[in-house]
């Protein structure tokens, strides 16, 4: 039999947010975000501390009053009284037990909270999280990690269709990092259980989401599929040589532009030097300034998220 029942893929989309605003006072924390979530997706939802994450959970799940915007989550417009809809859905904000009960009377109280009659389904997710060597140790005996992973149980006792989790992979170590991944991929493949994780780590969201939304004060300034990410990262040509100032002269002169690096380097992100490096190097060589570095350097996730954000930075 299946752990989870596998959930019915009908058109409607899990999260779908339009045009929302949220202002507290005079500022606008979430500034006309619109998104969407399809069934089974795992969505990464990235931003700086202070970008609007919580705050958009927040409102999704009834918790906060939007200030204007529409909100549906499995099609069903989120209202806090929508009780119906508060059953299919698991949440993970920090994880916060009884700290002198054990994990298995936490979960059992969640299981009881969620109206879940079904005392098999405390071990169930203890089963599934690996928390049976913990299950009679009091919550405020159990590492960060196995913190995590008790919030993750509870936040799934009830088999929801969809799981919202923020910043649910803080505190785990790789191999914590690749079991719960793992997990939640299961959970989405197998179970077309819809996944909503927020982060303010690229390098973190990458491991687990299919797709990742970028937040930033309050907008969402970008989507792009993991898939994709790779062909999005910025490529570099690093150069340097003997005598600096005659170097910048033959790339100037030849009409390249270039930037310094932190270190010293010079840098050049013009496509044809990046595609062709053995072009650019063949014309220093003949103008008597042979590199002593070229290199192409792929800038990294975190690289890739900042840049974003800073090019957001310009156009907001
Ligand atoms: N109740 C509130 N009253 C006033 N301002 C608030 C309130 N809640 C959040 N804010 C502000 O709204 C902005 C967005 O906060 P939010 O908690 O949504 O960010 P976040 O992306 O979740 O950040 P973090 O990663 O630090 O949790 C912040 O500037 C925050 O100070």
């Amino acid at each position: 039999m299946n752990i989870i029942s596998k959930q019915k893929n009908s058109g409607t989309k899990a999260i779908q947010i339009e045009s929302l605003h949220k202002n507290f006072g005079e500022y606008k924390a979430l500034n006309n975000l619109s998104l969407e979530v399809n069934r089974g997706e795992i969505f990464g939802f990235l931003g700086l501390n202070g970008a609007g994450k919580t705050t958009t959970i927040k409102t999704l799940l009834g918790m906060l009053r939007p200030t204007s915007g529409k909100l549906y989550m499995l099609g069903e417009k989120v209202h806090a009284g929508n009780y119906k809809l508060w059953d299919k859905v698991g949440y993970l904000e920090e994880a916060t037990f009884y700290p002198d009960l054990t994990v298995i009377e936490n979960l059992d109280i969640a299981r009881r909270m969620q109206g879940v009659s079904d005392k098999e389904s405390v071990n169930r997710v203890i089963c599934k999280l690996g928390l049976e060597p913990h299950e009679k140790k009091k919550a405020k005996q159990l590492s960060l990690g196995n913190k995590q992973r008790l919030g993750l149980a509870k936040a799934m006792i009830h088999k929801p269709e969809i799981m919202i989790l923020d910043e649910p992979i803080n505190g785990l170590d790789p191999a914590g990092v690749a079991e719960i991944r793992n997990m939640l991929y299961d959970l989405a493949k197998n179970f077309g259980v819809t996944i909503f994780i927020s982060s303010h780590l690229l390098e973190e969201l990458a491991k687990v989401a299919t797709r990742i939304g970028i937040i930033h004060n309050g907008h969402l300034i970008q989507e792009i599929e993991m898939a994709k990410l790779e062909q999005s990262l910025q490529k570099n040509l690093v150069l340097d040589g003997r005598d600096k100032n005659a170097l910048k002269g033959v790339l100037k002169e030849q009409g390249y532009e270039f930037e310094e690096t932190m270190d010293g380097h010079l840098k050049l992100t013009d496509g044809q030097a990046v595609e062709n490096p053995e072009r650019l190097a063949e014309l220093l060589v003949k103008s008597n300034q042979p590199p002593t570095l070229l290199s192409v350097i792929t800038e990294d996730l975190e690289g890739y998220f900042l840049r974003t954000i800073g090019m957001a930075r310009g156009n907001i």
